[in-house]
């Protein structure tokens, strides 16, 4: 196979994880007096870190106001507590992921997960989930000092690895996954059934759309030694 290292994001990529994201965050809305929201207006405010998940979720209020920094603190103290009740309770590995994997596995290639969920959250989910043994580091939104779509979390991913950004092919479902690839001089492939924040993945700047992880390494497989699109 042409690339020495796979990186693949979390959320909507390996694993759908909006069912425990939206108890979580609709059990913190119930502490904060405000009434809950469905799955699929949450799953648009996932991609950019919890952080920014609480912060959208607070902003969807009556008043249409900005929380306070300090709202934004409290609600992610009640996010976490709640979703590390949760996480994992309702979450579901996507048709192809555990083949895809064992794919790439067998023609050598070696694989980090490289999420913008805390590693809090990440570790305890890859081992319950039963991926984690697959992975030989895994980057989380807080080990880098920037997150996706900075290229920064996978260039870290590729030093862990040993190596080269440009041997290495990036896999994810959102923007944040396209922008921080082309960023790092990597090939990139988006799967459709994840989060893109509410947008059409056809919108995103990728190498190809594959349907699964496991046609990505049947993709992977196909393209020329030493002369990665
Ligand atoms: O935590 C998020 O916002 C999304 O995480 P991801 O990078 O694994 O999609
Ligand atoms: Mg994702």
């Amino acid at each position: 196979m042409s690339f020495s290292a796979v990186l693949l994001d979390l959320d909507g990529t390996l694993i759908d994880t909006i069912p425990d994201l939206a108890n979580a965050a609709n059990a913190m809305r119930l502490e904060m007096d405000l009434a809950p929201l469905s799955q699929d207006v949450i799953a648009r405010y996932v991609g950019k870190g919890t952080e920014n998940l609480v912060l959208r979720t607070l902003s969807n209020n009556p008043k249409g106001s900005v929380p306070a920094a300090d709202e934004v603190k409290h609600g992610l103290e009640i996010f976490g507590r709640h979703y590390h009740a949760v996480n994992g309770d309702e979450a579901v590995v996507y048709p192809g992921v555990v083949s895809g994997l064992e794919a790439f596995r067998t023609a050598g290639v070696k694989m980090a997960v490289v999420t913008n969920k805390p590693t809090e959250f990440t570790l305890p989910l890859l081992e319950r989930a039963g991926l984690a043994h697959f992975f030989e580091h895994v980057v989380c939104g807080d080990t880098c000092t920037r997150k996706k779509p900075d290229p920064m979390p996978l260039l870290h991913a590729c030093e862990l690895l040993q190596a080269d950004p440009q041997d290495a092919l990036a896999i994810g479902d959102s923007i944040n996954d396209a922008l921080a690839a082309r960023a790092a001089g990597m090939t990139v492939l988006a799967v459709p059934y994840g989060y893109n924040e509410g947008m059409d993945v056809r919108t995103l700047e990728v190498d190809d759309i594959v349907m699964s992880i496991s046609e990505a390494a049947q993709w992977a497989s196909r393209q020329p030694i030493n002369n990665n699109p």
